[in-house]
């Protein structure tokens, strides 16, 4: 699914973010920039939390831009706070397949498949109080996953985990967007992240996201606004 920013102008108390650019289909997308940059407003714009101020999303050309979150192709993982406290693990996970958790035994099997595929089998009946904050950020994947829409956005989703595990789950995100040939936009503090996953990245800085650019390339030779913000290690390597 493509999706077009089009003159896309987003408020956030005193902050304002300017976006117009498109990001084709089946791309894997890192968003690079400062803290405070507007990456998170940006991702809740397009999944429908955060109302705009001007211009347009498109999806695949359709405006859809007053529409609500239930109604995009989106799932939107946030930084934190994704799970019912209330439900179990596996029933948090359920909620990605039946909004009213009426699961049938395949479904049922659906579920304990993704937790294991996110290294939790077994844990499916504890609650999220139970579990350390990476392992309810994977829950909240394997949700993710299991609701198979065209456009997955992740904000920060593997902060918490070691390297090994995250290049585990990077894989594993990989692999079924590429299956599915959706569209991830993933938000991102780790520059070796965004290199591994994302074929391009936007640069959020300065009040702007600005258009897609080729990783490698984007590395190689950083505009200011991206030197600034990698510090010298990159900026002159
Ligand atoms: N609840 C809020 N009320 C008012 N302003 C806010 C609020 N949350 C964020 N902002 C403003 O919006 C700007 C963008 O925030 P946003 O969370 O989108 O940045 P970010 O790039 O995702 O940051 P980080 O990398 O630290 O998560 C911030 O600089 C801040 O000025």
């Amino acid at each position: 699914m493509s999706i077009t920013l089009d003159k896309l102008v987003l408020n956030q108390g005193s902050f304002q973010l300017d976006a117009d650019l498109v990001i084709e289909e089946g791309h894997k997308i890192a968003l690079l920039g400062p803290s405070g940059g507007g990456k998170s407003t940006l991702l809740s714009a397009i999944a429908g939390f955060k109302e705009i101020t001007s211009g347009r999303i498109l999806f695949n050309g359709d405006d859809i831009s007053t529409d609500p979150p239930a109604k995009r192709p989106v799932s939107l993982l946030f930084q934190d706070h994704n799970l019912f406290p209330h439900l179990s693990v596996e029933k948090n996970i359920g909620l990605g397949l039946r909004t009213n958790l009426r699961l049938n035994d395949a479904e049922k099997e659906i579920i304990q498949d993704a937790l294991r595929r996110v290294g939790l089998g077994g844990h499916g009946s504890k609650m999220p109080s139970e579990m350390s904050g990476g392992q309810q950020q994977r829950v909240a994947l394997a949700r993710a996953l299991l609701r198979d829409r065209p456009v997955l956005c992740l904000d920060e989703p593997f902060a918490a985990l070691g390297p090994a595990l995250k290049h585990e789950m990077l894989d594993l995100v990989a692999e079924i967007v590429e299956a599915a040939n959706a569209t991830l936009l993933m938000v991102t503090h780790q520059p070796d992240d965004a290199e591994y996953i994302a074929d391009q990245t936007i640069l959020v800085a300065q009040g702007r996201a600005y258009a897609p650019v080729d990783t490698t390339t984007l590395f190689h030779s950083p505009p200011p606004a991206l030197a600034s913000y990698l510090g010298t290690r990159r900026a002159h390597g």
